[in-house]
């Protein structure tokens, strides 16, 4: 288990919300400064491309499955849209929950033009829900297309996010994807690099971004440059499209200990995974991540049904 680092709360949450701040952090990264973000916002994204299909179990196409998921299985925190916290958090009071403030659908292709996914609420709304519910809404999050010629309007929505959010004191994690015609390489590391520097000038508490590449290969040490340039703003990487479990893991391990990254945010590879098989595969990224477990001893939780 990394030591618990002291948790340096930001400027921008008033002294009377410094409290609930520590809180959400300490409870979103269980007091470790690592996250374990479960994606399950990619309804919009992949719309049920990812939800349906070879090689995706019959148990994600129901949108609950999610929910199942992160009931019952070791999350930092579920990242999902408002509306499904509203339709299925009555349910579900036991998640540890983050509002993903914007989405687009990938029907309009980069060549046809250029990514612009604007917010669907405002924090204003997330706090109302937490307040009257009492649900566990811990931070919110917000995806900016670096690059895009929609670039200014994404990047000020994000800065009036963390702002907001923080004022109220909630955690932050801004998805950063480089992409548009301007974009030559999303996954180039230096670019991503940059992309994690700009989450940290918008103050976010995590910037979650692509593994780069080079040269068509992953390699964490690719990490290196962005996860230096991300300074406070802990930098993870997405999950990506279906892999093996024990490679998966040890590519999760490398990006933490080779690459410096603080985490991960997972979504395809875990829930496209009967139930009982993606908690497995929650308890063994969180095993990595939390307890800084190694990968034998992860595969161990992942096919021992612990
Ligand atoms: O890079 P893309 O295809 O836009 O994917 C974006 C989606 O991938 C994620 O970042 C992570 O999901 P995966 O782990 O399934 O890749 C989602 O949070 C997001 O909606």
């Amino acid at each position: 288990m990394p030591p618990a680092p002291d948790i340096r709360i930001p400027l921008d949450v008033p002294s009377e919300e410094q409290e609930r701040y520590r809180e959400n952090y300490r409870t979103i990264t269980h007091g470790t400064g690592r996250l374990m973000l479960f994606a399950g916002d990619q309804k919009v994204e992949h719309l049920n491309d990812d939800f349906y299909g070879e090689g995706i179990h019959p148990d994600d196409a129901d949108p609950e499955h999610l929910f199942r998921i992160a009931s019952r299985a070791r999350i930092g925190v579920f990242a999902t849209q408002l509306g499904m916290i509203a339709r299925y958090g009555e349910d579900y009071r036991d998640v540890p929950y983050l509002v993903k403030l914007n989405s687009k659908t990938n029907l309009v292709g980069t060549t046809q033009r250029d990514p612009l996914s604007s917010e669907l609420h405002l924090v204003r709304q997330v706090v109302d829900l937490r307040d009257r519910t009492g649900l566990a809404i811990l931070g919110v999050g917000y995806t900016i297309y670096l690059g895009s010629e929609y670039e200014p309007m994404m990047l000020f929505q994000a800065a009036q996010i963390v702002n907001n959010a923080h004022a109220n004191g909630l955690t932050t994690v801004l998805w950063m994807y480089p992409r548009g015609k301007a974009v030559k390489d999303e996954r180039d590391p230096h670019l991503i690099a940059g992309a994690a520097g700009v989450a940290a000038t918008l103050g976010s508490d995590f910037v979650k971004v692509n593994p780069p590449k080079a040269g068509g290969t992953m390699d964490a040490a690719l990490l290196r440059e962005a996860a230096a340039a991300g300074g406070r703003t802990g930098v993870v990487c997405a999950g990506g499209s279906h892999a093996d479990a024990p490679e998966f893991l040890q590519q999760l391990h490398d990006q933490i200990h080779v690459g410096g990254t603080v985490g991960n945010a997972t979504g395809r590879n875990i829930h496209q995974r009967p139930l009982d098989e993606a908690v497995r595969f929650c308890n063994a990224i969180s095993a990595i991540t939390l307890d800084d477990a190694g990968v034998a001893e992860a595969v161990g939780i992942y096919e021992g049904g612990k």
